[in-house]
C-alpha cells in the first residue's frame, strides 16, 4: 500500500500560528524564564521552531515516553523511555507537543511532572484532535485544532517517516 499526503496546513500557515504563541507566551511570561519541556520525537520540531520566537530567556530540557507499548492502539499506559536531565522544582514549565489526540500521554504526562513541585505547569500543542479525546487534558496553548484524520509533518510520523515535512498533512492511502 502507497500513501499521498495532502496538505492541511501550509508551511506559511504553520509558522504564522507558531510565531503568535510565540508573542503569547513572552507576553505571559514577561519578567520571568522559562523552562520548555519537549517530548520527544513529535514535539522536537515545534520546540524548536517556537524556542526561537520567545522573547523571555528560555531554558531546554526533553523527555520521552512511549505511549503505545506494542500495541497499535493506545492502551493507556505510559512509560518513560528517556527522563528530564533537570528538576522542575521552582521552574515555570511549559509541555511541548505536537498534538494531543486521545489525551492519554498528556494526562499521564502532567500528573507525573506536576508533583515534581514546579512553579507553574502548562501545556502547549501545535495541534489538537478535540474528536478523539478520551481523557481530558487542559491545554493553554494550542495552534490548530483539527478534524479526525491521520496527520504527519512538523514532527508527525507515520511509521517513522514524514517528521521532517515543513507543513501538516494528511495521509491518504491508496
Ligand atoms: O493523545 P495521545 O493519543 O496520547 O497521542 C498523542 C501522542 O502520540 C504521539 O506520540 P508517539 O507516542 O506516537 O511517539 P512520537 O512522538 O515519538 O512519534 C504524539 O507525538 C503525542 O505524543
Ligand atoms: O494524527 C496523528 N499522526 C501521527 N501521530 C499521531 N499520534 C497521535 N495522533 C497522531
Ligand atoms: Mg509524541
Amino acid at each position: 500500500m502507497t500513501e499521498k499526503i495532502k496538505v492541511l496546513l501550509s508551511e506559511g500557515e504553520v509558522d504564522a500560528k507558531i510565531q503568535q504563541i510565540g508573542e503569547q507566551i513572552s507576553k505571559d511570561y514577561a519578567g520571568k524564564q522559562v523552562h520548555l519541556v519537549c517530548v520527544l520525537k513529535g514535539g522536537s520540531f515545534f520546540m524548536c521552531e517556537l524556542a526561537k520566537r520567545i522573547t523571555v530567556p528560555v531554558s531546554l530540557d526533553f523527555m520521552s515516553v512511549s505511549s503505545y507499548g506494542s500495541e497499535t492502539k493506545s492502551s493507556g499506559v505510559v512509560r518513560i523511555v528517556k527522563d528530564l536531565d533537570e528538576p522542575l522544582k521552582g521552574k515555570n514549565v511549559i509541555v511541548i507537543e505536537d498534538i494531543v489526540d486521545s489525551g492519554r500521554t498528556l494526562s499521564y504526562l502532567l500528573e507525573m511532572l506536576k508533583d515534581r513541585g514546579p512553579e507553574s505547569l502548562r501545556l502547549c500543542t501545535l495541534l489538537d484532535k478535540p474528536d478523539r479525546r478520551v481523557v481530558d487534558v487542559n491545554v493553554d496553548y494550542t495552534g490548530f485544532q483539527i478534524p479526525d484524520e491521520f496527520v504527519v509533518g512538523y514532527g508527525l510520523d507515520y511509521d517513522q517517516k514524514y517528521r521532517n515535512l515543513p507543513y501538516i498533512g494528511i495521509v491518504e492511502f491508496e
